[in-house]
């Protein structure tokens, strides 16, 4: 699951900075850029779908909302269904929840647990990983179903926080790549 420099280069070069957004003192990576333009989209996608296929994954877990625009094209070019973890009061169905801190907040995080099948394979895959809060409770989430949590794939890992680390201690043995760590 190694990046290609050009990749890693290309996607980072499509990343901007927001200053002081959506609270002062944090620097938000904005992906809009990203997703405007369709040869980094595409190679973004690609490179995640890789990542799916390579596990074996049979359904990717998006997490709302940028984890969506992200996991849906992965899914499809993998040939893997999408679930999609959602913001608490958004699923209509029978769901699992978790609640977790974000580097600019808290929230709770949900998803339906039938449409995950005992033996589908679970890769999670969202935009940004910055105090790993969101990844760890989707982590926790796909676990309390039956299905198979494979890996955890992130465009970008806020480097300067303990995400990284904290995702890996709640992984285990389970793979996470993060394609660029800033
Ligand atoms: O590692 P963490 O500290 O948990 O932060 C990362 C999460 O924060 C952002 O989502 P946000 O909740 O802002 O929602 P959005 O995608 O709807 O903008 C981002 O898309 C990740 O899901
Ligand atoms: N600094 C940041 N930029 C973009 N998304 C984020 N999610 C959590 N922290 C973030």
């Amino acid at each position: 699951m190694s990046v290609a420099e050009g990749l890693s280069d290309l996607l980072l070069s499509r990343v901007r900075d927001v200053p002081d957004h959506p609270k002062p003192g944090i620097v938000f990576k904005d992906i809009t850029p990203l997703l405007a333009d369709p040869e980094a989209f595409g190679a973004l996608t690609e490179a995640l779908a890789a990542t799916a296929r390579e596990l074996g994954a049979t359904k990717v877990v998006g997490l709302e909302a940028r984890g969506f625009i992200l996991g849906a094209p992965v899914a499809l070019a993998a040939g893997a269904g999408f679930v999609p973890v959602r913001k608490a009061g958004k699923l209509p169905g029978a769901t699992l929840s978790q609640s977790y801190d974000l580097e600019y907040g808290s929230a709770e995080i949900e998803i339906h647990a039938e449409d995950l099948a005992d033996d589908d394979r679970v890769l999670i895959v969202d935009d940004v990983l910055a105090t790993g809060g969101t990844a760890e409770a989707a982590i926790g989430l796909v676990r309390r179903t039956k299905a198979t949590l494979v890996g955890l794939a992130v465009l970008m890992e806020l480097g300067f926080l303990p995400g990284g680390e904290r995702v890996r201690l709640a992984l285990g043995e389970v793979p996470y790549q993060a394609l660029v760590t800033v």
